[in-house]
């Protein structure tokens, strides 16, 4: 059952150690199939060396296990809560890459400084407010897929693919798994640029919103010209 995915899946897991993004196993990767919606997530605590497609997981968006010998991500049920949300995304990413992890326990937003960030990212990058107490004792995972979209509330998941989970660690998406690994390495870059542009001038400000707008709808408006497509 949906062998191009679990490829497809595969690969975007292997690439976040390519990327230099995790560390161990402190990522996981996931993309779905919206006509079945089934989604595929990498198993639970694997080594990324002995990974395979064979091990990849198929979860259904009520959380049930629908096909896979091992025990999906610990962070199932955050990629099933955006899965069922942001209904125009097909692949999220989890990771503790150092540079957008230093900004999420801090608990500080990520603003947009440049044309990097302008890119992709139609603005700041959100921190989810802390947890209380009553959600990381219950269904925790869970809680913080709700997190992340109450943080959304007022924001376009579209335009702003990503978010500093408080005291966590960053979640991506994209329209696809690789996409979304794409988005994650792009929000890792900023996070250390950013962070290493403050040292020289801790006063900065956020880009203008001019070139802001010019840099995001260059490759994402309607009149979108970047690149080679039509
Ligand atoms: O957030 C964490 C650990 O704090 C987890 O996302 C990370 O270790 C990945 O776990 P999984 O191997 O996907 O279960």
């Amino acid at each position: 059952m949906l062998e191009a995915l679990k490829e497809q899946v595969l690969q975007a897991n292997l690439e976040l150690p390519r990327h230099g993004l995790v560390t161990f196993t402190w990522g996981n990767v996931s993309g779905i199939d919206r006509d079945s919606g089934l989604f595929v997530i990498k198993p639970s605590g694997v080594p990324y060396d002995q990974l395979k497609a064979s091990d990849m997981v198929v979860v259904n968006l009520e959380g049930q296990v629908v096909e896979g010998e091992l025990k999906p991500s610990s962070d199932t049920p955050t990629h099933r809560v955006l899965y069922r949300e942001f209904t125009d995304i097909g692949g999220v990413v989890h990771t503790h890459s150092p540079g957008a992890t230093s900004w999420a326990q801090a608990g500080r937003p990520l603003p947009a400084y440049g044309t990097t960030h302008a890119d992709y990212f139609y603005g700041e990058i959100p921190v989810t407010r802390p947890m209380t107490q009553a959600e990381i004792d219950g269904d925790y995972e869970l809680e913080t897929g709700n997190v992340i979209v109450e943080t959304f509330q007022q924001l376009d998941p579209a335009v702003v693919p990503g978010v500093l989970v408080h005291a966590h660690a960053p979640f991506v998406w994209g329209k696809d798994a690789l996409d979304a690994v794409h988005h994650a390495v792009v929000l890792e870059e900023c996070a250390k640029m950013a962070a290493a542009m403050l040292q020289l001038n801790p006063g900065a400000a956020p880009m203008a919103q001019q070139l802001l707008d010019r840099h995001y709808l260059r490759k994402h408006g309607i009149n979108a010209y970047y690149g080679q497509g039509s």
